[in-house]
């Protein structure tokens, strides 16, 4: 039989009586882990080997698990300490036994938290009874740390898991296989083997001689076990981030752009949201404290603003009666939504003054004081947008939304009439999860009011949003908790496994 060379040398150093590990066999052979592991694999493929594969755990000291196998274990110090100064008759003073035992640091702490955990008697206002019955010589986490220190094994699993929980030692599991010939490999050796001239690889002197031309190349297994390899990818908010601005250039809108840190001018003041609105007041807010105001305000639009506020916009309108201040105007936060963007745009004071019809969009993060849970973040990203043309309806609004959610597979969005102080009317959208099923809210929507329009100049329509683009996110991958994306919980399988989708 003919086999390529490295398999003739594992199967000649394999035996049917005596199993060894691949490593065993790699180290007899001579041969790379990798090169052995592939050859025991192409082998058992072909009937020639047995594998057996099980799991191995092994159990090491950490650093402090080191220092206390030489040294002994803090809450025996304290004992020996305390008992040396006749804490077995009399509680004695906690210092005075502390300062015996030579203890410093943190390692004060983890004896006290042992010590009577552990029976080596108690700690009480200060003061430490050494019981007289303790053996700290059977001491069963002295006794594992120094076995483990001297090589030895310990099959205690309550210790270990004792020890793992103190941080004093670290159990890691691996695969072992255990290689044996089968009865068809111990006759393809009585019968001769011989190592065919196969190439395992082809190198770049192959191609330029010509030489690949006669050679046999081995063939690949490609059932055999393979080392994984996660590649770096972009995340999948970035990618969806991305993926929902190519949509809406798709659908002709242009994209906006401006600052993290706002005046509420134009966060709030300019949206018709009464200066003593609960979501202004300062626990909602992440107010900047350098600068704490912005500068330059237009003029203008700040008369205009205050009037609307006052005393509304027109004859079917009143205004909030209530004190309209511009210095809280000009306080600066971190914008809870980015409809202070459209705030800007529509105002002419971003790109000028907007001609009708316009769309435009920004993918941009907001923050909010909230408190987090599965569906709150404390900063999140919104997909706001709007539409400038004469004669919207509530329909353009639901139909654009269907279009757009259409486009990364959503088509059950459902409307609730909602309440904002800028848009009348207004909706908020649900999606459905698909894992839970349940309705989840996605975003929040309407038609500007005249108190917003009139005073920024605008003289036609405006339908607006902002749809969070997490809550996007949740519907098209199904995971449950937002901090599986984001953050240091979040999901490292769900975003190496995920799909890139472009
Ligand atoms: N600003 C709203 C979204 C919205 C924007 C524009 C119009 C209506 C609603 C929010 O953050 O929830």
């Amino acid at each position: 039989m003919k086999l390529p060379e490295s398999q003739v040398a594992v199967l000649e150093a394999a035996s049917a009586t005596d199993e060894q590990t691949i490593e065993e066999l790699a180290e007899k052979t001579w041969l790379k882990p990798e090169t052995a592991t592939g050859a025991v694999f192409e082998l058992e493929d072909e009937g020639l080997l047995s594998v057996e594969e099980r799991t191995d755990e092994s159990v090491s000291l950490t650093e402090e698990g080191e220092e206390y196998a030489e040294d002994g274990l803090p809450e025996i110090k304290l004992y020996e300490a305390a008992l040396s100064a006749g804490a077995d008759e009399d509680a004695i003073q906690m210092g005075q036994a502390i300062g015996q035992s030579g203890l410093g640091g943190p390692q004060v702490n983890i004896a006290l938290s042992n010590y009577a955990r552990k029976g080596y008697g108690s700690i009480d206002s200060g003061e430490i009874v050494a019981d007289p019955d303790a053996d700290p010589e059977n001491d069963a986490e002295a006794s594992a740390l120094s076995a483990l220190a001297a090589g030895e094994p310990v099959e205690d699993a309550d210790t270990l898991d004792q020890l793992e929980s103190r941080g004093l030692v670290e159990r890691t599991e691996s695969t072992v296989r255990s290689v044996l010939l089968t009865d068809d490999g111990v006759t393809a050796l009585m019968e001769g083997v011989e190592a065919a001239e196969t190439v395992g690889q082809l190198t770049p002197e192959m191609l330029t001689t010509g030489q690949w031309r006669d050679v046999e190349f081995a063939q690949y297994n490609v059932d055999a076990d393979a080392e994984r390899i996660d590649g770096g990818k972009v995340h999948i908010l970035r990618q969806t981030a991305n993926r929902v601005k190519d949509v809406l250039v798709g659908m002709g809108f242009e994209e906006m752009d401006g600052p993290h840190a706002d005046a509420d001018f134009w966060i709030n003041d300019c949206l018709f949201m009464p200066q003593d609105h609960p979501a202004r007041t300062h626990w909602d807010r992440f107010a900047l404290s350098n600068p704490t105001e912005i500068g330059d305000l237009p003029e203008e639009l700040v008369e205009k603003v205050r009037r609307a506020h006052l005393e509304g916009i027109g004859e079917n309108s009143d205004g909030y009666h209530s004190p309209w201040d511009e210095d809280f105007a000009r306080a600066i936060a971190l914008r809870g939504h980015t409809t202070s963007l459209s705030m800007r745009y529509l105002s002419g004071n971003a790109v000028g003054k907007l001609e009708p019809p316009q769309r435009f969009f920004s993918v941009e993060k907001v923050y909010r004081n909230d408190t987090l849970d599965p569906t709150h973040l404390l900063e999140f990203f919104q997909i706001e947008g709007w539409v400038m043309a004469e004669d919207l309806s509530v329909r353009d609004l639901m139909g654009t939304f269907e279009e757009f959610y259409a486009q990364f597979g959503i088509t059950d969005i459902q409307f609730k009439p909602h309440y904002n102080p800028y848009t009348e009317p207004s909706f908020e959208l649900f999606g459905r999860h698909p894992e839970t099923n349940e309705l989840i809210e996605i975003g929040n929507s309407g038609m500007f009011r005249p108190e917003v329009l009139e005073p920024l100049g605008v003289e036609c329509d405006v339908m607006a949003w902002g749809l969070a683009l997490e809550r996007l996110l949740m519907l098209m991958y199904g995971f449950e908790d937002i901090r599986d994306v984001h953050g240091t919980l979040c999901d490292l399988e769900l975003l190496r496994d995920v799909e890139v989708i472009h």
